[in-house]
């Protein structure tokens, strides 16, 4: 079974990074269905496919696709609101066919919160958008992966004014106990590692720098471990991430979205994943935007889109060993 690859912003780097990964995975005997509009589809053989099912046998020859409709002409870099309606169709599909069981999972093309949000999207992202979908609001967790770090905000599209407002004990052992759940099934961790982040500077210096490490996330770290979670910290953040400390840990539970993401984007861009826990279904994602900047360009890097396939590859066929053993 394949994953299918949605549409993404079409304005944004997503379709050349279609065929970018069309080319490179037809050469290695794998592949996915993509959900969009064939028009934004040009230099390789393309074929229309009723369903997924069909893909297998057409990837080796030619992009499957199931189309989707476009209601506007699209410039690359020159994102438009009105295209909105079919980058969010390519979700949906993508969404039901993942909880039919007919793909093995839904990778993402990058959407623009921004576009989306003045065409009248009522969430910030993928992330919270394909929760509501599968049916589990809230119990969405964002995790961005590469060999060399694994991450989670606690917290995440909200401002850091919210975060530090909305951060609470009960929140970082949800985060948490959902992330060893995940490391141990999806990553094949028996014992997996999870160390946690201090939010304030030198994780608060005993207290004179910040209470929060004391008040809360202290407390949460003694919950996971009566839970039988190897958690430990609140570690100093600025040194959280260094080559001496990365081997120590297997995951950093991180207080916000960026205390996780700008380390993990600085220390290996092109290998990040960003993977969904909590979902009944797998979803992995590039680490990166639409970068439409460069859209239309050819000089986008398929690197991260190539490891969001065989990461969702490697998820997928996981899940499905678990299925099939029950345990
Ligand atoms: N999962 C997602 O859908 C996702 C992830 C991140 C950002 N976004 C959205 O993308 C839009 C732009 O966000 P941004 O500018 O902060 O981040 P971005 O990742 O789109 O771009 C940041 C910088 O990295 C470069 N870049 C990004 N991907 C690249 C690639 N594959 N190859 C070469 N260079 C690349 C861009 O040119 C830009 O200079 C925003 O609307 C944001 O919400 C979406
Ligand atoms: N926070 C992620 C990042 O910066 O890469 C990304 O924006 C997530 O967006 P989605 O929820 O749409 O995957």
């Amino acid at each position: 079974m394949l994953p299918a690859l949605t549409m993404g912003d079409p304005a944004g780097i997503g379709p050349e990074l279609t065929i970018d990964a069309w080319k490179h995975l037809r050469e290695h005997d794998e592949g996915f269905v993509w959900i969009g509009d064939p028009r934004l589809i040009a230099g390789i053989p393309v074929q229309v496919v009723a369903g997924p099912e069909e893909a297998g046998s057409v990837f080796a020859q030619a992009l499957p696709v199931m189309p989707v409709h476009l209601p506007a002409k699209v410039t690359p870099g020159q994102p438009d609101p009105a295209l909105a309606s079919g980058v969010i169709e390519s979700i949906e599909r993508a969404t039901a066919l993942a909880l039919e069981g007919r793909v093995s999972a839904v990778v993402t093309n990058p959407i623009s919160k921004a576009v989306l949000k003045a065409a009248g999207f009522g969430f910030p992202g993928h992330t919270e958008f394909l929760a509501s979908l599968c049916g589990v609001p809230g119990e969405e967790i964002m995790m961005l992966a590469s060999p060399r770090l694994r991450v989670v905000p606690v917290t995440v599209h909200v401002s850091l004014r919210e975060a530090l407002d909305t951060l609470t004990a009960r929140r970082i052992v949800q985060v948490g106990k959902t992330l060893a759940e995940a490391l141990r099934r999806d990553f094949g961790l028996e014992a997996p590692r999870i160390a946690v982040a201090g939010l304030n500077p030198h994780a608060g210096e005993g207290g004179v720098m910040g209470v929060e490490e004391r008040t809360m996330i202290e407390p949460a770290i003694a919950a996971l471990r009566d839970a039988g979670i190897d958690a430990s910290g609140p570690y100093p953040p600025d040194t959280l991430f260094t080559d001496i400390a990365r081997p120590l840990y297997d995951a950093a539970l991180c207080m916000y979205h960026d205390q996780a993401l700008i380390p993990l984007k600085t220390l290996d861009m092109a290998n990040g994943v960003n993977v969904t826990l909590g979902l009944p279904i797998v979803r992995t994602s590039p680490d990166h935007g639409t970068a439409f900047s460069i859209a239309g360009t050819g000089t986008a890097d398929p690197a991260s889109l190539l490891a969001a396939l065989r990461m969702a590859r490697d998820l997928g066929a996981r899940r499905a060993t678990v299925r099939g053993t029950g345990s």
